[in-house]
C-alpha cells in the first residue's frame, strides 16, 4: 500500500528561520569505510543517521565490523564507534555475506573493494533501481587489480556490470595500475582511493574518458584519506597515487550536510524570506559550500559571518548559468522553475545515473507543473512559466521530494508522492521543514 501524497505547506508570507541539518551522507560513509579498515577503533561525531548510512553500517557489520551507537551531544542521533573488520589472508573466513546497497550509490560502490579485503562470498544487491545505477568500472577496475567479481544472477556470464553481483574476496589485494571510465560517476573514483592504501601495493589509478563529474567529492574523499595518514598524490590530473600503509584509527566530528541544508536555503528565494544555518564549516571540501555562490546568481543576498550563513531571497528569483552543480542540481532546478528569467545548467549528464534519472524527472514534473523545462545533452534548460498545483511524483529520490516541496511553498496545491523517500539522507525532513515554517512538530 502507497501512502497519501504529503501536501507540501504553502508559505503564506516570508519565512525567517534558523535551521541546522543532520550529518553529511559523504562525510559518514568515506568515515564508516574507514574505520572499518583502520589500525584500531574510531568514533564518528555527530554522523548521518538515514537510510544511506544505515545500509552502510549494515554492510560493514556483515563484513565483519563492531558498529556501536554511543551517546553524543549531536541534535539528530547517537555517536558511533566502529571497531574494524578483520582483513588479510590470516583472517577468519567470513564464509557467505549479503549485501543490501539499497540505492545508495555510496554503499554499492565504496563497499564491493572493501569486501575484497575480507576472506569470503560478498553478495551486493539493492532496490530495482540500483540495479540500472552504472557499476562497470568499478567491478572491472577490481577484476583488474585481481580481484573475482561474478554476476550473481545465474543466466548471465561474464563480467557483471551492475547488480546484483558477488565478490570472492581473498583477504588481500595486490593493487597496482589499473585505468577506468570514471565519466559516469565520481563514486567510481572514490570508492577505490577509500580502499588504495591498503592494497599490498597501493593504487595508482588512471581515469581515461569524458571529465570526470562531482570533482568536489574526490577532493573530499583525498582530504578525508590524508586527515587519517594516507599518502594520496593527486597532483597530476586523472591520476591519484596512494601509496600502501596503514588507515590511522581516529575520532572525527562529521560536519553538517551542506547539500541538504539546500532546500532549506532555497526557500528563503522561494518565498522572499530569511533562512540562517549556523554552524557551517569554515573549510570544507562539501559541494553544498557551493550554495554561498550559486544563491546570489539566482537574486538572494547571502553572507557568512561568525560561522552562520545567512541567505535572503530577493524580490524575485533570477535565471543563471551554472555548470557542474552536482547533487545540489535537484534544489537547484527547482528554483529556476520559480525565476523570472531562463536558466540553463550544465555539466549534469551524469545524474541521469543517480536515484532515478534526474534530469527525465526534473522535466516531467516541472512540466506536469505547468513549467517549461527541456533536456540537453548535458543538462536542463528551464525558461519562466507560472506554475500550478499537482500531484509531484518523487520516483524513491530525495532531491526530486524535496524540489516538490520548493515548489509548494511558492504554489499553491502541491503535493509530494513518496515524502518518506527523504530518510535516503534526511528522515527529519517533514518535521524540520514545517518547524521552519513555524508550524510546530
Ligand atoms: O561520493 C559521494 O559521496 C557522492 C558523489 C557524487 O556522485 P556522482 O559523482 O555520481 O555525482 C554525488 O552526486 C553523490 O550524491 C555523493
Ligand atoms: C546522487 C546521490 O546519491 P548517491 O550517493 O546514492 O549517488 C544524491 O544523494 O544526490
Amino acid at each position: 500500500m502507497t501512502s497519501p501524497a504529503w501536501p507540501a505547506p504553502f508559505a503564506a508570507g516570508p519565512v525567517d528561520a534558523t535551521v541546522t541539518v543532520p550529518g553529511s551522507k559523504s562525510l559518514t560513509n568515506r568515515y564508516l569505510v574507514l574505520a572499518a579498515l583502520a589500525d584500531g577503533p574510531s568514533r564518528l561525531r555527530a554522523p548521518l543517521h538515514s537510510r544511506d548510512s544505515a545500509l552502510m553500517v549494515a554492510a560493514l557489520r556483515s563484513l565483519g565490523a563492531t558498529v556501536t551507537e554511543v551517546p553524543g551531544d549531536g541534535e539528530y542521533g547517537p555517536d558511533l564507534e566502529v571497531t574494524p573488520i578483520p582483513t588479510g589472508a590470516d583472517a577468519p573466513g567470513l564464509g557467505r555475506a549479503e549485501v543490501d546497497c539499497g540505492l545508495a550509490g555510496t554503499v554499492m560502490r565504496f563497499v564491493p573493494p572493501l569486501a575484497a579485503l575480507v576472506r569470503g562470498e560478498v553478495a551486493f544487491d539493492g532496490d530495482p533501481h540500483a540495479r540500472v545505477r552504472p557499476m562497470g568500472p568499478v567491478i572491472d577496475a577490481l577484476a583488474a587489480l585481481g580481484v573475482a567479481v561474478s554476476s550473481s544472477d545465474p543466466d548471465s556470464a561474464g563480467t557483471p556490470t551492475s547488480l546484483p553481483f558477488t565478490v570472492h574476496g581473498a583477504g588481500t589485494v595486490p593493487g597496482g595500475h589499473v585505468v577506468v571510465d570514471a565519466s559516469g560517476s565520481s563514486q567510481f573514483v572514490s570508492a577505490l582511493l577509500l580502499v588504495g592504501a591498503r592494497f599490498e601495493h597501493g593504487l595508482h589509478l588512471e581515469h581515461v574518458g569524458k571529465p570526470v563529474p562531482s570533482l568536489d567529492h574526490i577532493s573530499m574523499t583525498v582530504e578525508v584519506l590524508r586527515g587519517v595518514g594516507v599518502e594520496v598524490d593527486d597532483s597530476v590530473p586523472n591520476h591519484w597515487h596512494v601509496t600502501p600503509g596503514t588507515i590511522r584509527a581516529f575520532d572525527v566530528r562529521i560536519e553538517q550536510d551542506l547539500s541538504n541544508a539546500g532546500p532549506f536555503l532555497a526557500a528563503a528565494l522561494a518565498t522572499h524570506g530569511t533562512v540562517r544555518v549556523p554552524n557551517w564549516p569554515e573549510h570544507t571540501t562539501q559541494v553544498g559550500d557551493a550554495w554561498r555562490r550559486i544563491l546570489p546568481q539566482l537574486g538572494a543576498t547571502v553572507t557568512l559571518d561568525a560561522g552562520t550563513l545567512t541567505v535572503t531571497g530577493g524580490e524575485r528569483i533570477t535565471g543563471a548559468e551554472l555548470a557542474d552543480t552536482s547533487e545540489l542540481a535537484p534544489t537547484v532546478a527547482a528554483l529556476c522553475a520559480l525565476a523570472e528569467s531562463p536558466s540553463r545548467l550544465t555539466g549534469i549528464a551524469h545524474l541521469r545515473g543517480h536515484e532515478t534519472d534526474r534530469l527525465a524527472a526534473l522535466v516531467a514534473e516541472i512540466t506536469r507543473l505547468g513549467g517549461d523545462a527541456e533536456e540537453t545533452e548535458d543538462g536542463l534548460v528551464i525558461r519562466p512559466a507560472p506554475l500550478h498545483g499537482g500531484v509531484v511524483r518523487s520516483y524513491a529520490d530525495h532531491r526530486m521530494a524535496t524540489a516538490g516541496a520548493i515548489w509548494g511553498l511558492a504554489v499553491r496545491g502541491v503535493e509530494v508522492e513518496d515524502i518518506a523517500t527523504t530518510s535516503k539522507t534526511m528522515p527529519e525532513f517533514p518535521q524540520m521543514w514545517a518547524r521552519m515554517l513555524g508550524q510546530g512538530a
